[in-house]
């Protein structure tokens, strides 16, 4: 009997028994996900679990090896049929999909047939997206380029795209990474009314509270399987983090609060003064030896701004940033690079990776000149600094010689910190060090962060987490681009949020 006879809804989406490799490495094994029609249903898992590859799957990307896909209970479209796909499923990737030179409406309608033509004509093309994304609630001005939309107002556009295709099955993979707080709030108000609506999600996240914020149903993978699916309202976190570590035991997040507090006489390392730039002013710290600072503040804030400042990637209007002692050259990167910065950059895409180059290639891009006469190393030696780092930072990949490209996202950011600490840096500038990385690994990778402070190294991180600002002495809060508090270590997170978010506590 049909599930529709048994009176039970038709899941919008039935993955069974779906298998994927990539050559040795085997991506999902045997994994089914079922998704309800009107819920948001949680996917999480560890960095290289199989997230992305199920969602490729899901989203006709790519084949199975095994097992089957169904929407609606009818088999899924074969690959070549992209737009049978679109009328079923649509994924909103942290990465643009929008073509940024083109204005919103162009990218919601433009070549889109219609009767065997392109018929939309321009008045009505507006028209039609305006009437498009007014119906679901998207505030958005059609004629804006999408190059110049926030990452929020992005995603909203890519989904009301992905609805005029008739899609009512949508699947956010780490929507919210480059959110900041009001942000995300926004994003999980608007997912409610669609889901009030008949939308469905399937939703990705590493940041375990949004998915009892927002989801109804999670499904847990760990090394390519399916070990769990409940109903959020039945699983603890605590549980959560089991099933996607497969161990037993809590997360222990460093705290400053709870390590000597620094010495008097560290000495002084960076010394930022009056530093002023596109988008902030005035900005002036101390870091010393084995000293953390935070920068927290909105997206707006002007905090990634002040830290691209301080590794060289944009030159300041005003005010000096110095290195024991020695003034540096604005807006130089290399010359950041040899006088001893180390940095994780905001983008990982751009400013991080060659991605089509090794893991070996990647890691030791920064080190080059010091492990091999004239800038070239040899492959044994950066083979062997390499396979250290996939066990120093947790790397799950299938050796040192596998290109970037092949890792999941979060072994990726893994890669790019183990490059910025490679050169054995003064001062490490992280900015988001764990976007994307899993709950266990994040753990790892501030371990990682601790120890190099402790060695003496001052480390200025610039997050949207809260975990990743507890590693510092003193936390920075930012707003319109000027240093409005400072929290020392002990900070609660309810001072911290607030005076972030700019209102009192009891408003
Ligand atoms: N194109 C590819 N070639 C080779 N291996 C791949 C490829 N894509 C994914 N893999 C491998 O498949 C496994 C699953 O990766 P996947 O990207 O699905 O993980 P994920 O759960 O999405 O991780 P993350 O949380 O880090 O995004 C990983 O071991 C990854 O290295």
């Amino acid at each position: 009997m049909s599930a529709s006879a048994t009176g039970a809804a038709v899941p919008v989406v039935d993955a069974r028994g779906v298998g994927k490799r990539y050559g040795p490495t085997v991506a999902l094994a045997d994994v089914s996900l079922t998704v309800h029609p009107g819920e948001s249903h949680a996917l999480v898992g560890r960095n290289g679990a199989g997230k992305s590859t199920l969602v490729s799957i899901l989203t006709g990307l790519s084949k199975t090896d095994t097992g089957a896909v169904y929407f609606g209970g009818e088999p899924a479209p074969s690959l070549s049929k992209q737009d049978a796909w679109k009328q079923r499923v649509a994924c909103v990737y942290q990465h643009a999909m929008v073509i940024p030179e083109l204005t919103v409406a162009e990218n919601l309608f433009l070549n889109r047939q219609s009767g065997g033509r392109f018929a939309i004509g321009w008045s009505r093309l507006r028209r039609q997206s305006r009437e498009l994304l007014d119906s679901w609630g998207v505030g958005v001005d059609v004629d804006t380029p999408a190059g110049e939309l926030s990452v929020e107002d992005r995603q909203f556009v890519e989904i009301a795209r992905a609805l005029s295709y008739g899609a009512r099955f949508i699947v956010l993979d780490e929507p919210t990474a480059q959110l900041d707080s009001q942000a995300i709030e926004r994003l999980f108000e608007r997912m409610r009314q669609m889901q009030d609506n008949g939308v469905t999600f399937l939703f990705i996240s590493h940041h375990l509270h949004e998915v009892y914020e927002v989801c109804q149903a999670v499904t847990v993978l760990r090394d390519a399987r399916h070990v769990l699916t409940a109903p959020v309202a039945e699983v603890g976190r605590a549980e959560l983090v089991d099933a996607m570590t497969g161990e037993k035991g809590g997360l222990a997040v460093r705290d400053a609060a709870s390590r000597d507090p620094l010495a008097e006489d560290a000495a002084e390392v960076l010394a930022v003064d009056g530093l002023s730039g596109d988008g902030f002013a005035g900005v002036s710290f101390r870091l010393h030896r084995g000293e953390v600072i935070g920068l927290a503040g909105s997206n707006a804030s002007g905090k990634h701004q002040v830290a691209e400042t301080v590794y060289g990637l944009r030159s300041p209007s005003a005010g000096t940033i110095t290195l024991d002692g020695e003034r540096m050259r604005p807006g130089d990167i290399p010359a950041a690079l040899r006088a001893g910065i180390g940095c994780v950059p905001r983008d990982r895409h751009h400013e991080g990776l060659v991605l089509e180059h090794s893991i070996a290639d990647n890691a030791t891009l920064s080190i080059l000149d010091r492990i091999g006469p004239g800038g070239i190393a040899s492959p044994r030696t950066r083979h062997a600094k390499a396979t250290r780092a996939l066990a120093d930072y947790d790397i799950v990949a299938a050796g040192a010689e596998q290109p970037v490209s092949d890792l999941s996202g979060g072994n990726q950011q893994k890669v790019v910190l183990a490059r910025a600490l490679a050169s054995d840096p003064r001062v490490v500038v992280l900015i988001n060090p764990t976007a994307g990385v899993d709950v266990k690994s994040k753990e790892a990778l501030l371990a990682v962060v601790d120890r190099v402070r402790a060695e003496g190294k001052a480390v200025l991180i610039v997050s949207d987490e809260l975990d990743d600002l507890r590693l510092s002495d003193r936390v920075l809060v930012l707003r319109a681009g000027r240093v409005v508090a400072e929290h020392r270590a002990g900070w609660s997170d309810g001072d911290l949020v607030a005076d972030i978010e700019g209102v009192q506590l009891g408003d």
